[in-house]
């Protein structure tokens, strides 16, 4: 038998339906109610708000808490339920700092606690089991949903309301049948220094590319203070008219650019001249490699949010941070 620490903060595995919508609204040891036993566990409320309402700084508490955890000898494993919405960010930039062989597991629901087909319990019991099991030693951090235990680098909430809103992270387990199956460790490169409370004001903008947008809201966000941008192009990393000058201007004034790419799989590949991803990048833009805008954004915020220089951030970058293709 294990013994799990379950880190809550939140979402709509802690929901309930009322007249104004679903609410956030129960405690770890409500939600661990439901568990089997098979294996033993504590519990600690670290926040609870529905995850599209979560800042930075919330992000940089949980770090602690599961940096808190994982130190404790007596401690076998971590789970952090969390919501959907926004747990890829959360559980990506915990992936970055975790430097400890421990599993640590998030989950969360896509039906709220009080719905008579809440996917939560299973959810829970499942993060659990693969937060206790030896095989995941080393696995960084992951989640698990609906019988799918992903890393956390790659993963995206790819649809609204299925069972298992995830996908694009490395499969490193499946249920078949209540029983675990470990298929895979991610490779994983070394990890990043844990964000201080500058990482909580680190301001790192998304503009993502569309036919015919102009770099408008890219040179806003650099001259109103952005401490780097995330450019999601079009393509395998590319952007229109006048980009390329916006991300020159915005790099000889020390913002960081991170090409990223707005198509769901697949990495950056600075191929194209006439103002595309090779433009860009020649520009000063840094390839990001296979990660996703809302996770290059986590990486930027905790690199620039610490005394790192943009060498530093394109040794990040280009470090491993891969997603299944
Ligand atoms: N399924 C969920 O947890 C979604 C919820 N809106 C959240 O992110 O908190």
């Amino acid at each position: 038998m294990a013994h799990i620490k379950i880190l809550a903060t939140g979402g709509t595995i802690a929901s309930r339906t009322g007249r104004d919508g679903a609410a956030s609204a129960g405690r770890a040891e409500d939600i661990a109610a439901s568990l089997s036993g098979r294996h033993s566990y504590s519990v600690q409320d670290i926040t609870n708000a529905n995850s599209f309402r979560l800042r930075l700084a919330d992000v940089r508490i949980i770090a602690e808490a599961v940096r808190a955890a994982v130190a404790d000898d007596a401690v076998d494993g971590v789970v952090v339920t969390h919501g959907t919405d926004t747990m890829e960010e959360t559980a990506f930039a915990l992936d970055l700092v975790h430097d400890s062989p421990k599993p640590v597991v998030f989950t969360g629901a896509q039906r709220p606690a009080d719905s008579p087909v809440a996917d939560g319990p299973a959810n829970l019991e499942e993060a659990v089991t693969a937060a206790a099991a030896a095989g995941l030693r080393n696995a960084g951090v992951l989640i698990s949903f609906a019988g799918q235990v992903q890393s956390a680098r790659g993963a995206r909430k790819v649809h609204t309301v299925a069972a298992n809103p995830f996908a694009g992270g490395v499969e490193v387990a499946h249920f078949v049948a209540g029983t675990l199956h470990v298929t895979a460790i991610p490779v994983r490169p070394a990890p990043l220094p844990m964000p201080g409370e500058d990482f909580d004001n680190a301001r790192v903008e998304i503009i993502v590319c569309a036919l015919g947008t102009g770099p408008e809201l890219f040179n806003h966000a650099v001259h109103t203070g952005a401490s780097a941008i995330v450019l999601a192009g079009t393509g395998m990393g590319n952007a229109g008219e006048g980009f390329a000058e916006a991300v020159q201007d915005a790099v000889h004034g020390g913002c960081p650019v991170v090409l990223c790419t707005r198509v769901p799989a697949g990495p950056v590949v600075p191929a194209y001249g006439a103002g595309g991803g090779l433009d860009l990048v020649r520009a000063g833009a840094i390839p990001g490699g296979d990660l996703a805008p809302v996770q290059a954004r986590m990486l930027a915020a905790l690199l620039t949010s610490l005394p790192a220089t943009q060498e530093e951030i394109l040794q990040a970058l280009t470090t491993g941070t891969s997603r299944s293709r």
